[in-house]
C-alpha cells in the first residue's frame, strides 16, 4: 500500500504511520551526579526490557500520546488566531486528539479538558456551552492539551500571544519549565527542585505597557505525578512546587512526572474564578447510595466514558447528557466527583505557563512530549 500521508487538520490514526506500534522516543537525558552508572547497569536495562513488553508500563501508549500531542499542537500552533471563538478552538483540538490516538473514551482520546486559560487566568479554563468568548489581540493564553492512550496521560502545555512586549515573560516560564525538567532526576529532593526553578523565574523581569515587573512563581500551582487514569495520582501524587520548600519528598525510579511551571506579573497567587468546566470522579471516590436518580445516571455515563479521567461539561453534551447539572453538583457534594474552578491571579495580572511530561526511567530521564516547537 502507498505511504500514508497525515492530513491538514491532522485527523489519520498514528497507527496508520507506525504499523509495528513503535512510536518515536522522546528527549533523552543521562541522569547526574551519583546516577550516572544507570546509563549502563545491566540490572536497570533488564527492568525497562521487562517494562517496555509490560502492558501495564506500556511505554509505547505514552509515546503514541505524546506523538498525537505534537501534531496536535503545532497544528493548533500553526492556526489559532485571534478573532477565533474559544469554543471553536477547544474542538478542533479535541477532534485532533479524538482522531489521532484513535479513541473516543477509555481506550484513548482527550487526556483531560483542553485548557484555554487568558490573560490572569492561569489554569483550569476551559469554554462550557454557550460561551461566546473570542481570543483578542493582547490576549496572552496558556493552552493545555491532555492526550491517553490505554490512561497514559501526556500532559503538555505552551503559551500564545500576538504582542511582542510578553516574550520575555514567556521566555522566563519557558527557562524556568527546562530548569525542571533538567535538574530533575532519581532522589532529587522536590522541594529542592523548586527552588531552582524559583531562581530561574525570578531572574526575569519584563516591560508590559511601559511598566516593568519581576515575574513571579505561582505558589500555589506546580508540576505532578500522573497514574494511569489518574492526572495527579490523587492521595499517593507528588507535587512540584515553583518555590523553594522544605519538603524532604524525592523523586524515584518509575515516576511519570509532569513538570509545569507558571509566571506571573501579578501577586504570584490564584484563586478559583467563575464558572466550573473541568470535573474528574475520584480515584477513591466513596461507595454512597445516590438518591437523587439523575446523580445516579450521570454517575454510570460517568464511569462509562471517563472513569477517574478528568471530562469538561462539553463532553457530556456531545454525548446526549441533558439538565445534568444539578446531578454533577450532587455528585461533587458527596465528594465522588471533584471540581477544579478556574485558577486566576488578579485583574489586569498577565501569567504565562509551559509544561512537559518526563519519565523517570531506569536507565535515564525521557521527556515524552518534547517537540521542535518547545
Ligand atoms: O492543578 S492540578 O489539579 C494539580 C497539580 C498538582 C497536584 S494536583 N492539575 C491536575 C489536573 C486537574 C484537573 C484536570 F482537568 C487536569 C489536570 C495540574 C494540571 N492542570 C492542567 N494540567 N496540569
Ligand atoms: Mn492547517
Ligand atoms: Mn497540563
Ligand atoms: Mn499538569
Amino acid at each position: 500500500p502507498s505511504k500514508p500521508v497525515q492530513s491538514d487538520p491532522p485527523r489519520v490514526g498514528l497507527s496508520q504511520f507506525f504499523p509495528d506500534g513503535v512510536y518515536p522516543v522522546g528527549e533523552i537525558h543521562e541522569y547526574k551526579d551519583d546516577n550516572t552508572w544507570r546509563t549502563t547497569s545491566e540490572e536497570k536495562r533488564h527492568l525497562e526490557k521487562l517494562a517496555m513488553e509490560d502492558p501495564e508500563t506500556t511505554y509505547e501508549s505514552i509515546r503514541k500520546a505524546a506523538e498525537t500531542h505534537r501534531l496536535v499542537r503545532q497544528h493548533a500552533r500553526k492556526t489559532i488566531r485571534p478573532g477565533m471563538t474559544l469554543t471553536e478552538i477547544a474542538e478542533e483540538i479535541e477532534a485532533g486528539v479524538r482522531a489521532l490516538s484513535e479513541g473516543d473514551g477509555l481506550e484513548a482520546g482527550v487526556g483531560f479538558p483542553t485548557g484555554l486559560n487568558i490573560n490572569n487566568c492561569a489554569a483550569h479554563f476551559s469554554p462550557n456551552a454557550g460561551d461566546k468568548t473570542v481570543l483578542k489581540m493582547g490576549d496572552i493564553m496558556k493552552v493545555d492539551i491532555g492526550v491517553h492512550v490505554k490512561g497514559r496521560i501526556c500532559d503538555s502545555a505552551f503559551t500564545l500571544s500576538w504582542a511582542p512586549e510578553y516574550d520575555q515573560l514567556l521566555e522566563a516560564v519557558k527557562a524556568a519549565t527546562n530548569t525542571g525538567i533538567r535538574e530533575a532526576g532519581i532522589d532529587v529532593r522536590l522541594g529542592e527542585l523548586g527552588g531552582l526553578i524559583q531562581e530561574t523565574m525570578e531572574s526575569y523581569e519584563v516591560e508590559i505597557g511601559g511598566k516593568v515587573y519581576p515575574v513571579k512563581p505561582i505558589s500555589s500551582l506546580g508540576g505532578h505525578t500522573i497514574l494511569p487514569y489518574s492526572i495527579h495520582g490523587g492521595s499517593k501524587g507528588k507535587f512540584v512546587p515553583l518555590v523553594k520548600t522544605n519538603s524532604q519528598m524525592r523523586m524515584e525510579e518509575g515516576d511519570y512526572f509532569a513538570i509545569e511551571t507558571f509566571g506571573s506579573t501579578g501577586t504570584g497567587r490564584v484563586d478559583e474564578h467563575g464558572e466550573c468546566s473541568h470535573y474528574a470522579k475520584l480515584y477513591n471516590a466513596p461507595n454512597v447510595p445516590l438518591r437523587l436518580t439523575s446523580a445516579k445516571s450521570l454517575l454510570k455515563t460517568i464511569n462509562k466514558h471517563f472513569g477517574t479521567l478528568p471530562f469538561a461539561r462539553r463532553y457530556l453534551d456531545r454525548l446526549g447528557e441533558r439538565n445534568y447539572l444539578l446531578g454533577l453538583n450532587n455528585l461533587v457534594a458527596q465528594g465522588i466527583v471533584q471540581d477544579y474552578p478556574p485558577l486566576c491571579d488578579q485583574i489586569g495580572s498577565m501569567t504565562a505557563q509551559f509544561e512537559h511530561t518526563i519519565f523517570l526511567r531506569p536507565t535515564c530521564k525521557e521527556v515524552v512530549s518534547r517537540g521542535d516547537d518547545y
